[in-house]
């Protein structure tokens, strides 16, 4: 099978290509690596061809079997509609969100929705798109309720990481962190000093206009940032959208779950966590809860209910690099039997964006025998 990379070299494209090589993929393919940039340059040694070929160049796309792609949006705009006019045959994987929602494409989350791919699979479907971060994760974690069809509504709150922006952004926020700490290590070494004072001192730094702000608009370092991509008419946040819209897809449901929360950035690097209120269908004991959750996928793993154990393994800390889903502070909510609360957290470059897309591959080779 011929398989093109295209956004190898970003983030979300060095984490499928490091998940690729761990999992022993390229021994099954065939692969070529393109690039938007550098054209002729040395491929990596993983490569079939001695050179990076142009990500442009749509007669030597059009002869790949696979095209995976992490390049963005700009990049799937550009080349999957004259791919698809030109009448290429070939499977179109990506990391993007403008083919999400195209009837033609599956958003695939295969530990959650094999069964949608299988399907489109069958019916001769070629587009497959990884999902939104935040929802993934969030699939990963309550999928088990999901699927015993005990849900409601969900509404999330989230707390995003830099990385959800690109490099750019977990670059600036270290910048910042580095620039406040540097406003108050003097009075930070004194173990005598006044601690409103060094807070002053930080408040007055983050109010200067001094910090680079130039990918968050604002300092995200020692604060937080409740929006997350562009408005919408109906006060939502596109990403806060995406929960919805996208997990009702990825789930194809025929009676649709309301899911809807407000997305927030904070100061993680490049886990995002979700704290989760859940209206059940019906009361259910905790214990049969927790069962259905542990018991729905590989990855998802029941943290208890308590300081201890949530402080070990319920934090970005914790998870990040892993493909682990904990989800935790499990326990009904005062407002009544059906209201559950979850608190869950995920490594959004892997689960987020990476894995599903590298385990669509993986159908695609296995079917082919
Ligand atoms: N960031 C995220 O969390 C998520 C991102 N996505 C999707 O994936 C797309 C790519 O995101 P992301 O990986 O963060 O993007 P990056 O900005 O890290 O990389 C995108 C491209 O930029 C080019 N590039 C230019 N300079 C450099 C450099 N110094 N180092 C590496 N690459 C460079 C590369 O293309 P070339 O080699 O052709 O020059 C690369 O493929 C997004 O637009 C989005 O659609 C999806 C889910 C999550
Ligand atoms: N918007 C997400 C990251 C992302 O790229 O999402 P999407 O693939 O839906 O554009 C975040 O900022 O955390």
């Amino acid at each position: 099978m011929r398989v093109g990379l295209v956004g190898w070299r970003g983030m979300v494209g060095s984490v499928l290509v490091q998940r690729m090589q761990e999992e022993g993929d390229f021994k099954r393919i065939d692969a070529t690596f393109f690039t938007t940039s550098q054209a002729g340059q040395p491929a990596p040694e993983l490569a079939s061809t001695e050179v990076l070929v142009d990500a442009h160049d749509l007669d030597a796309i059009a002869t790949m079997d696979v095209v995976i792609s992490c390049q963005g949006s700009s990049y799937t705009d550009a080349v999957y509609p004259k791919l698809q006019q030109a009448g290429w045959e070939g499977y179109w994987i990506d990391a993007a969100s403008s083919l999400r929602m195209d009837p033609q494409a599956t958003i695939v989350l295969d530990p959650v929705n094999r069964g949608v791919i299988d399907a489109a699979l069958d019916a001769g479907k070629t587009t497959f798109v990884g999902g939104n971060c935040t929802v993934s994760l969030m699939l990963m974690a309550i999928g088990g309720l999901l699927e015993a069809d005990l849900v409601e509504w969900v509404s999330p709150m989230t707390y995003q990481a830099a990385s959800g922006g690109g490099a750019r952004h977990m670059r600036e926020l270290l910048g910042q962190m580095g620039d406040l700490h540097s406003e108050v290590a003097e009075q930070l070494a004194d173990s005598h000093s006044a601690i409103l004072d060094i807070e002053k001192a930080v408040t007055a730094k983050m109010n200067s206009g001094e910090l680079a702000t130039d990918q968050f608009g604002v300092p995200l370092a020692g604060s937080l940032i409740p929006w997350i991509d562009s408005p919408l008419p109906s006060g939502q946040s596109r990403e806060e959208w995406k929960a919805e819209a996208e997990a009702n897809k990825i789930l194809a449901t025929d009676n649709p779950v309301a899911i809807d929360g407000l997305c927030v950035r904070v100061g993680a690097l490049r886990c995002h966590s979700q704290a989760l209120t859940i209206k059940l269908k019906r009361d259910l004991p905790l214990a049969e809860i927790e069962a259905l959750l542990a018991g729905h996928n590989d990855w998802v793993q029941l943290v208890d209910n308590t300081p201890e154990a949530t402080r070990e393994a319920l934090t970005p800390t914790a998870v990040t690099g892993t493909l682990n889903v904990p989800v935790g502070r499990l326990r009904k909510l005062s407002m009544g039997p059906e209201y559950l609360s979850a608190f869950t957290v995920g490594d959004q470059l892997l689960w987020g964006a990476a894995e599903p897309l590298r385990r669509m591959l993986s159908i695609l080779v296995a079917r082919q025998g």
